[in-house]
């Protein structure tokens, strides 16, 4: 391996090119070797300025550039398999942006073909298990001084979708950070989901089903709960209560600096994830190049991608039929035995 890990990237959009000014300015071990995007003036612009890197619009051109040992995938999510089943074909380590592969069957190849190897190779992007909140609710969970946690209620505001953002992707993509969240925090699967919607905002696009509250079943008995609200107009928020037997515990309120002034107190919102997580993506990415230098994978797994996307499939079913829909996963290969207890 070189001295500094090189990383392909593919996708220069809002993600990918905030990942590759990471990947050069903020992390250490490793530089930005290659950058794909269909978009060549994307692609070009968000390489600008580095050394030694080259530019492609085929992504899979990328990984057998020069100087490549490792990809960051942050193309949209339909457009993660491909690369996804390339660089395990080319045995090259990958952080992948969430959703892994939003299709389950999708999902499923590549925890297969990840399997097949008998070693993993991917680490998923749920950012939120390097959020110093969410780790010490985690902790707090799992030391079990609370006792048994009975319920999560979370909030997951932006403040617009992007263009041609779906009813489906308020579920599998926004709160597909909700799934992993809850599997991670609570250690079990989610077993089913109902899906209720007010009138939409008037603030919502068009025919966008804009708020939902998604409610999850776990195999273990506890419910979730998520307000996902993406168009409401006034900040990015996200929140997380665990109401367990003996009390509770709440993240995501104390962000930033509370000025009271001529009678009155103001908090500045965050405007979007790249503030309210900005420390989350620095260590998630900074872990990915550790452990790969060192030859590991850790974090989210190729299973957690699988999982969150069939929950979120069952979720959009839900969605669709104003039904409860119960989640079918498929059996769990060896290579991510205890994965859902971590
Ligand atoms: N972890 C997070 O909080 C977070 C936040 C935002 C987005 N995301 C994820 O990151 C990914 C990208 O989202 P975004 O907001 O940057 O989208 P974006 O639309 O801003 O950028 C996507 C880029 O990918 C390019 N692209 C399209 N097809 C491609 C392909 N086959 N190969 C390579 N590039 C391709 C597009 O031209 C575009 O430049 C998505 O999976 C999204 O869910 C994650
Ligand atoms: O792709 C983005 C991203 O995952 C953000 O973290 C989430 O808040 C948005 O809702 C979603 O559209």
């Amino acid at each position: 391996m070189a001295e500094l890990l090189g990383v392909a990237v593919l996708g220069a959009g809002h993600m990918g090119a905030d990942h590759i000014r990471r990947l050069d300015q903020v992390v250490s071990g490793a530089r930005v070797a290659a950058v794909a995007d269909p978009d060549p003036d994307r692609a070009k612009a968000a390489a600008a300025g580095l050394d030694g890197v080259t530019v492609h619009a085929d992504p899979l051109a990328a990984l057998d550039a020069p100087g490549v040992e490792a990809v960051l995938i942050a193309s949209p999510g339909p457009a993660h398999e491909e690369p996804l089943l390339a660089a395990f074909a080319r045995g090259l380590p990958v952080l992948c942006e969430k959703p892994m592969v939003p299709d389950s069957a999708g999902a499923l190849r590549v925890v297969e073909a990840e399997a097949g190897l008998g070693r993993r190779l991917a680490q998923i992007g749920f950012m939120r298990r390097y959020d110093a909140e969410y780790r010490r609710l985690k902790t707090l969970l799992d030391g079990g001084s609370l006792g048994r946690p009975l319920m999560l209620h979370c909030t997951h505001r932006n403040v617009s979708s992007p263009p041609g953002f779906t009813s489906a992707m308020l579920i599998d993509s926004s709160v597909s950070h909700e799934i992993d969240a809850a599997r991670w925090l609570l250690g079990q699967e989610l077993t089913a989901v109902t899906v209720l919607r007010p009138k939409p905002s008037a603030g919502a696009p068009e025919g966008l089903l804009d708020p939902q509250l998604v409610l999850f079943e776990t195999a273990g008995g506890a419910l979730v709960d998520v307000e996902i609200f993406v168009n409401c107009g006034f900040g990015y928020q996200v929140r997380c209560e665990a109401v367990c037997e003996r009390g509770s515990a709440r993240i995501g309120e104390d962000h930033s600096l509370l000025v009271t002034t001529a009678g009155a107190a103001r908090e500045e919102v965050p405007q979007d994830y790249l503030v309210r997580f900005a420390d989350a993506y620095d260590r998630e990415v900074q872990a990915w190049v550790d452990a790969t230098r060192e030859g590991r994978v850790t974090g989210p797994s190729a299973w957690d991608g699988y999982a969150s996307s069939a929950v979120a499939e069952a979720g959009v079913r839900a969605l669709e039929s104003g039904g409860r829909t119960a989640v079918r996963l498929a059996p769990r290969p060896d290579l991510y035995a205890g994965d859902v207890s971590r």
